[in-house]
């Protein structure tokens, strides 16, 4: 980035960002999908100082998260403008957030706010100087922790994605300079027929939280039928949708959460007992149904809405409260982060 260079006045960027569901089952941390709804985040900047920063909100959060420079959006486009070298001391920011995607339910809410922050951060500067998106990526990535969110989030469709041991650099494809990426990630196009349901409870779950119940070790063989499961399910999310049952069959993550989110447990149980393709989205507690368009999504579907409505064990949550779920068919994601930048008039 040149010296100087400076977010450009004039101009506001309308972002767009799905919501996504990672781990789909057994691809922990690696595999992640974009749902066909989301936030929208518009950000302009006018001559001021960051003690001018103001975040407008309606949807998730309204009412609850800060509206000044405090706001991680805020923040992520300030530290996101340090990290590229650009001068944005002398502007203040100005954000719209409509957020449709639930808070700390495992549907990428902090990944969807921090590709929709970076997007608009390059955006912002002037054309020609603007980091692209695999740029987004690296840096939401590392700012998250983990990339399987962000990738669906930047790219859509259903993505792998992969990083280096020990936070080194992630192993570039062959014939391509290593650049010290530490995220890397490859974009596959789901199959046509892919139908995913989502139960979304009234209850949250942090997912620092949710990471804090795995173990450290595994037995070995529970390792090689996790990966034998993760090869297969790429398998059958492109081509062989008939798998999905054993598919995404886990043993890193959910079994060690479940205390954490006993009504999803539940709900997984008495699907996944009806041979339906029944995950923990993310790190919970949203409930994933990967199913086939027609009468097997049709069938999971009613089965979704008819035991989510149930008395019983999916009523109580991890604090003993009662749970209601919305039950939604959102429809799969294949443009990833969009966003336009409008010249701003008087
Ligand atoms: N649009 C947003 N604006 C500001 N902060 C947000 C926004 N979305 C999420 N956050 C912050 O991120 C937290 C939720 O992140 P968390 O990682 O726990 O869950 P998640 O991202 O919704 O789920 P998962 O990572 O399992 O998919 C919120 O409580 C809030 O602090
Ligand atoms: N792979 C992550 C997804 C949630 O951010 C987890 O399960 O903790």
């Amino acid at each position: 980035m040149p010296t100087g260079t400076t977010p450009q006045g004039g101009v506001s960027a309308s972002v767009h960002v799905p919501a996504t569901s990672a781990n789909l089952g057994p691809g922990f941390d690696a595999l992640g999908l974009a749902l066909a709804y989301g936030d929208e985040l518009v950000a302009s900047v006018a001559a001021g100082s960051p003690a001018g920063d103001r975040v407008d909100i309606s949807g998730a959060g309204e009412g609850c998260l800060p509206t000044d420079g405090s706001h991680l959006a805020v923040r992520t486009i300030r530290d996101a403008w340090d990290a590229w070298g650009v001068d944005h001391a002398g502007v203040a920011l100005s954000l719209h957030a409509t957020n449709r995607t639930p808070h700390g339910r495992g549907q990428g809410s902090s990944a969807a706010v921090i590709v929709a922050a970076l997007t608009a951060a390059a955006a912002l500067l002037p054309e020609g100087l603007r980091p692209d998106r695999d740029d987004v990526f690296e840096l939401a990535a590392r700012i998250e922790g983990h990339p399987d969110n962000v990738a669906p989030a930047v790219y859509g469709g259903l993505t792998i994605s992969w990083g280096g041991e020990d936070g080194g650099s992630a192993p570039a494809p062959r014939g391509e300079a290593a650049e010290g990426r530490a995220f890397r990630t490859a974009v596959l196009r789901p199959h046509e027929e892919l139908v995913a349901l989502v139960a979304i409870p009234d209850v949250k779950l942090a997912t620092a939280l949710a990471r804090g119940l795995l173990p450290a070790q595994l037995p070995h063989a529970a390792a090689a039928a996790n990966s034998g499961r993760s090869a297969l399910l790429i398998h059958a999310l492109t081509a062989a949708p008939e798998l999905l049952g054993v598919a995404t069959e886990d043993r890193l993550h959910e079994s060690f959460r479940a205390p954490a989110m006993p009504a999803s447990a539940a709900l997984i149980g008495a699907l996944r007992a009806q041979g339906f393709a029944a995950t923990v989205s993310g790190a919970g507690p949203t409930v994933l149904v990967l199913a086939r368009a027609g009468e097997e999504a049709e069938l999971a579907k009613a089965e979704l809405l008819r035991l989510s409505q149930a008395e019983g064990a999916t009523r109580i949550g991890a604090e003993g409260e009662a749970v209601n779920w919305r039950v939604l068919e959102p429809g799969l994601d294949t443009a990833g982060a969009t966003v336009i930048v409008h010249r701003t008039v008087g």
